[in-house]
Parts: structure tokens; sequence; C-alpha cells
């Protein structure tokens, strides 16, 4: 078995100028060795760049290009009716956010996307609702969906993102066992701590500059780590995002074919005692064409503490962080970024 943290070090060292593909067909294998395998290649694609590409990774590519379909309905509306799902109607970050109201980096002006964000739904998830939640921590609550009466296309359109979430939020539960082999543990470690994923989703829309200038202070999205332990991110044909090295270079995550890219959030890199690293990046105004993604961010159940498994603390390295609940952290995180939204 590797020393996760002399590995570390080491791997910390080198930097990385592009990002790895992994193939995940071995993902649920009955081969162990085949899943060790796969989750080693993970392992130091966690350890180094923080992010990969998956192919093979079981999404029904129908229900992708549906849910961008259904995407560009939603976000081509008047925003009369946009804002009849606004993020100011819900007390927990669900719904409609216009142009320039989340800004993921303070030191610019504002982030140049629409987004429409949801979480685990009652409909899907109706016992995730019951539980304890208290004050200052993330919960869960009723998405905002739109409604026909505002738009015909009310129906398809939350049938279209549930649907997407069911999958995605699968694609996610085959990536934790492979994440728990690649730091030694059991390969059930979080399978108890998932049982009400604080998963939220958000549908990213990017619209051309076209004639305009770009503003530095106004990027498609400011440079940031992202928070849950790892993001499962569609992007559509058009490029724009970016990763940052340790040298400081901006590497393009050029968009690839029928892939996901996978990326290690502060959650998770918390967790692992920086084991695990989660990357800066960004993206940049996109001038000719709009530009459409969808972040999905897969945490943890709210009430777990996050306290570094044996593994990811040794004497070299001590643990680096207080311990705190998941989703204590997360929503000190999201009040961050959200609070600007809130006061307009
Ligand atoms: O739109 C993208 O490609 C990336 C979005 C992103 O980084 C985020 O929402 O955290
Ligand atoms: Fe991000």
């Amino acid at each position: 078995m590797s020393d996760l943290t002399k590995l570390s070090d080491q791997l910390l060292k080198s930097d990385f100028d592009t990002i790895p593909l992994i193939d995940l067909t071995d993902a649920q294998s009955p081969n162990l060795e085949k899943r060790q395998a796969l989750a080693e290649s993970i392992r130091d694609a966690c350890l180094s760049a923080g992010f990969f590409y998956v192919k093979n990774h079981g999404v029904p590519l129908e229900v992708v290009n549906e849910t961008f379909k259904q995407s560009h309905s939603f976000f081509d509306l008047p925003s009369e009716v946009k804002m009849t799902v606004d993020i100011n109607k819900s007390d927990n970050f669900r719904g409609y956010m216009r142009l320039l109201t989340s800004n993921t980096n303070p030191a610019n002006k504002g982030d140049r996307h629409e987004a429409f964000n949801m979480g685990l739904d009652p409909l899907v998830h109706p016992e995730s609702f019951h539980q304890d939640e208290k004050e200052g921590e993330l919960k869960h609550s009723d998405n905002l969906w739109p409604i026909q009466e505002d738009w015909e296309g009310a129906v398809g359109f939350k049938e279209a993102a549930l649907n997407y979430y069911k999958q995605v939020l699968a694609l996610g539960y085959k990536l934790f066992p492979l994440f728990a082999l690649a730091l030694n543990l059991p390969e059930d470690f979080f399978e108890a701590k998932t049982q009400h994923p604080a998963a939220i989703m958000r549908l990213l829309f990017y619209p051309a500059l076209g004639e305009q200038e770009v503003d530095e202070l106004m990027p498609g999205i400011g440079a940031h780590t992202d928070f849950e332990c790892f993001t499962i991110l569609r992007q559509d044909e058009v490029s724009g995002l970016q990763v940052q090295n340790r040298k400081g270079e901006w590497i393009d995550a050029v968009p690839s074919p029928d892939t996901f890219i996978v990326n290690i959030g502060d959650q998770l890199s918390r967790w692992t005692n920086d084991i695990f690293v989660s990357t800066r990046h960004r993206v940049l105004p996109t001038i000719a064409k709009d530009r459409y993604s969808i972040p999905f961010f897969f945490g943890c159940d709210h009430e777990v503490p996050l306290l570094p498994p044996t593994t990811c603390v040794t004497e070299d390295r001590p643990a680096r962080y207080d311990v705190m609940t998941a989703g204590a952290y997360v929503h000190m995180r999201l009040s961050e970024i959200y609070a600007p939204a809130k006061d307009q």
C-alpha cells in the first residue's frame, strides 16, 4: 500500500500541463484488481491536477442532450418568466440567478452568466426531507420550478432536469468507492456518509459578448475552487474553462465529446488533509458563441464531521484543519458567494 502523504509531496513537486482522461469502464467490475488499477489512476489525478475527464461513465447521451435543449429554452425565456423562480424567492439558494448576480471571486465585479440552481428534490428523495437540520447548516428544501401557466415548456424542463440529476447522482455514487480505494480506505467508506447528499446542480448560461468589449472584472466565472467533495461538470462544445497549474499557468479544459470533467472540491481536500487537491479554475467570457454548462456539486451528508482518515494524517503531516460538519462548511462557503445576489 502506497504511503499517500509521501506520494502527495512527490506529485505536488511535479506540475501538470494536461488534464488526464480516465476510462470508467471498470468502475464496477467484479474484479477487485481492475477497480484498484482504476482507483490508482484516479488517485494520481486527484493528487496532481485535481481534475480529470471521464469517459464510459454510464450517463446516456440522450439525457445530456435533452437537458441542454431544455436549458437553452429556459434561458431564452423573457426575463419576467425567469424571474418567477428568482433565487430571492428561495431561502436555500434555489432558482434563477440573473447575469452578474454571483461573484465567485470578490476581486471582480460579477460573473457573466445566468444560472438555475436545484438540489435533491422531494419528488425523487422524499426520505431526505425529514432530517433534523440545524441553524447555520445546509438543509434540503423544495426546488423552485417554473409553472405551466407561466411557461408551456415548464413540465418538460422539470422532467429533463430531474432525470439528469438522477443520472449524474448515480455517476457520483460510482465515483465514491473509487475515491475511497484511492485513499487506501475500504470501498464503502463514504457509503453511510452519502445517504442524503448535498448535491447541487446548476444549469449555467454564458451569453456571448459579441461586439461588446471584454471587461476583465466580469469573467464568465471568476477564479475559484469548488467547495463540495467533487464536481461532475458537463460542458457543451464551446471552450472557456481553464484550470490553473502550480506555476500559475492557465490550462484550457477543452470540451471533449461525451465526457464529463470531474474535479476535487474543498470539502474533500479538507477531509483528506490536503492529500486530494482542489484546483483553481475559471471560465473566460465567451465572445462569438453562447456557452452552456452543467456543474453538479456532490457533497456528503450535512451532519458528517470532516474528520481526516488515518491514511491522510501522519506525524510529518498533522491534521491541518479544525473539524466541522460538511453542512456547516458548505453553508459557510455558499453564504460568502451568494450574499451579493440576495442583496439585490
Ligand atoms: O462552466 C464551467 O465550465 C465551470 C463552472 C464552474 O466552475 C462552477 O460552476 O463552479
Ligand atoms: Fe467551479
